[in-house]
C-alpha cells in the first residue's frame, strides 16, 4: 500500500503532532517539504489545499487538510482514540489542551527576538501552572499508566510531545511533577516512540531563524 504523504515546511509547526502520531502508530510516511513559494502556489492552484493552507496529508486516497481533522482521522484509524465516546471526548480534551500549548510555542518562533524570549518564559510558566498540574492530577486520580482508560492513546502521544517541547525551553520544568516524570519515561520507552526519539528519525528540530525565514517568504508575512 502507498504510504501517507505529508506536505509542509521543513520544520515542526502544525505538522509535528501528525508526524508523532504516525510514528507512534508505527506507520511509515513520506514527506514533501515546501521550500519555495512556487511549490506552495502549485498545491493551491491544483486545488489540493481546501482553504489554501497546509498541513496537508495524502492518505487512503484522500487529500486531507485541517490539522485537528487529520489527527482525529489518524487516531481513529490506528485505534488510539478510546474504546467509546466517553473515552474519545477525554482524549480530545487532553489533546486539544496540549495542541494549544504547543501552538503557542510554535508561534513564538515568529515573534521579534525581544518579545520572543518573554513569550517563551510566559509559555513555560503556563505549562507549569496550568497544563502540567492538570495532567499530574489526571495521572494521580486515574491511577493508570496512561491518561485514558488503561490503554495507550493519542492523548499520551501529545502529552509526551508537549513535555519534551517545554523541556527544550526549561529542562527542569517537570521537577515538581513526579507522576509526569514517570509518565515521560514510560511513554518514551514505547518501542515506536523510542525509535522516533533516536537521531535520524523524521522528527523535526525546534524552529530556527532559517525555518522562520523560509515560512515568512512563502506565506508572505
Ligand atoms: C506553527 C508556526 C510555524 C509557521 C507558521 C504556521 O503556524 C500557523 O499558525 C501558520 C503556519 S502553518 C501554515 C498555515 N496553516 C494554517 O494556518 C492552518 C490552520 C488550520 N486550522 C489547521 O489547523 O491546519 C497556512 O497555510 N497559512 C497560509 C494561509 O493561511 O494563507
Amino acid at each position: 500500500a502507498t504510504k501517507p504523504k505529508l506536505y509542509y515546511f521543513r520544520g515542526r509547526g502544525r505538522m509535528e503532532s501528525i508526524r508523532w502520531l504516525l510514528a507512534a502508530a508505527g506507520v511509515e510516511f513520506e514527506e514533501e517539504f515546501i521550500e519555495t513559494a512556487e511549490q506552495y502556489e502549485k498545491l493551491q492552484k491544483d486545488g489540493r489545499l481546501l482553504f489554501g493552507q497546509v498541513p496537508m496529508v495524502e492518505i487512503d486516497g484522500m487529500v486531507l487538510t485541517q490539522t485537528r481533522a487529520i489527527l482525529s482521522y489518524l487516531a481513529a484509524k490506528y485505534d488510539l482514540y478510546g474504546k467509546d465516546l466517553k473515552e474519545t471526548v477525554r482524549i480530545n480534551m487532553y489533546a486539544d489542551g496540549t495542541l494549544d500549548l504547543m501552538l503557542m510555542i510554535a508561534l513564538a518562533a515568529f515573534k521579534p527576538p525581544a518579545e520572543k524570549e518573554e513569550s517563551l518564559a510566559l509559555i513555560v510558566q503556563k505549562a507549569q501552572t496550568r497544563y502540567f498540574p492538570v495532567f499530574e492530577k489526571i495521572l494521580k486520580d486515574h491511577g493508570q499508566d496512561f491518561l485514558v482508560g488503561n490503554k495507550f492513546s493519542w492523548a499520551d502521544i501529545q502529552l509526551l510531545e508537549a513535555i519534551l517541547m517545554v523541556e527544550e525551553l526549561n529542562a527542569s520544568v517537570l521537577s515538581d511533577f513526579r507522576l509526569l516524570q514517570a509518565f515521560k519515561t514510560r511513554i518514551s520507552n514505547i518501542p515506536t516512540i523510542k525509535k522516533f526519539l533516536q537521531p535520524g528519525s523524521q522528527r523535526q528540530p525546534p524552529p530556527d531563524s532559517h525555518y522562520v525565514e523560509v515560512v515568512r517568504s512563502i506565506l508572505h508575512f
